[in-house]
């Protein structure tokens, strides 16, 4: 049955199961699997649902009493959902550019654990898995959650095409044959004090396609930051890799650093009248979070038995 994310907070926050158990996977009472995460020395906390491999909080060293990230209090915690908040892994597919569901399976789909330690785990996804369609081509992702020595969290991705290699004929003249061609993003959903009163930093000058506007394609005002007077939806094509989510102030409450294989970045937040017809957003919600996702908007292709691989690594600023 769905559960609603109250409960499902309380029971699984931020590291629940760290000290007893962290590392360890553990169930939770929607009938979903998590593993919370602790690191020895910092004391940072994590909590890891292998639904989705969805990482639901994260309470760096500094922010001891809360998560840093956003999970909506209506949540629904269960099988055929995605989890409103935390970093959905959007895969095969982004929003809806391609034939299935919103943002694909893999957000909605039974990860298994590879690898785990008190304070990481590597979890993966093939066409095998449960809540991946039939007759989906082979592929594997791997997925590594890790709170590092130096206080952020660390999202390693990979991809790899399962497939054969190519014949030489098909190498020659059908270059794109048994390719694995794919859209993705880490839609991190960031905990901010007021939406309205939030910066992000680092994607004047960068040309984006502008959903609020009929997919328009613009360029974003040079040395101008992003803020949130109502509805954003951007998705910015090749963004530089270093971004920064400021207050009112000019103070950085996040960095965000991704590799080149996330080249591109979005932008979101559904404005309160949008997010009002959202069941699993609560009231006021819009302003409690800001989006800003790592992702490849424009196809990744991967060629037979290549991996494509991509980090994104988050680290909180001084407030
Ligand atoms: O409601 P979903 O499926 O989680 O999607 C949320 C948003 O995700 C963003 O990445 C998209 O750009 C938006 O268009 C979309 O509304």
């Amino acid at each position: 049955m769905a559960e609603t994310g109250t409960g499902a907070r309380r029971e699984a926050g931020a590291g629940a199961g760290a000290g007893v158990g962290a590392g360890v996977v553990q169930r939770h009472s929607s009938g979903l699997e998590y593993l919370g995460l602790e690191h020895a020395a910092t004391g940072a906390l994590a909590t890891v649902f292998l639904h989705g491999a969805h990482v639901t909080a994260w309470q760096p060293k500094g922010k001891d009493a809360e998560s840093v990230l956003f999970t909506s209090e209506a949540a629904v915690y269960a099988h055929d959902a995605a989890i409103r908040g935390g970093i959905p892994v959007c895969f095969p597919q982004f929003a809806g550019q391609g034939p299935l569901g919103n943002h694909g399976f893999a957000r909605k789909a039974t990860w298994t654990v590879a690898d785990a330690s008190p304070s990481a785990v590597t979890l993966v996804l093939t066409h095998e898995s449960d809540g991946v369609p039939p007759g989906t081509l082979p592929f594997s992702a791997e997925y590594c959650v890790e709170l590092t020595d130096d206080n952020a969290l660390r999202l390693a991705w990979a991809v790899t095409n399962g497939r054969e290699e190519n014949t030489y004929d098909q190498a020659v003249h059908e270059p794109l044959a048994n390719a694995l061609v794919f859209t993705d993003a880490l839609h991190t959903y960031f905990a901010v004090p007021d939406a309205a009163q939030v910066r992000v930093s680092g994607l004047g000058g960068v040309v984006y396609v502008d959903k609020t506007d009929g997919m328009a394609i613009k360029t974003w005002p040079a040395d101008s930051d992003i803020s949130f007077a109502g509805e954003v939806d951007a998705a910015f094509r090749r963004a530089p890799l270093t971004l920064a989510i400021t207050d009112a102030a000019g103070e950085t409450l996040f960095d965000i650093e991704r590799t080149a294989g996330f080249r591109d970045v979005v932008v979101w937040n559904p404005g309160a009248e949008r997010a009002a017809t959202m069941a699993d957003l609560a009231p006021g919600d819009a302003a409690r979070f800001i989006c800003v996702e790592a992702a490849n908007v424009e196809p990744v292709v991967v060629h037979p038995q290549d991996t494509h691989r991509a980090e994104l690594t988050l680290r909180i600023g001084s407030w």
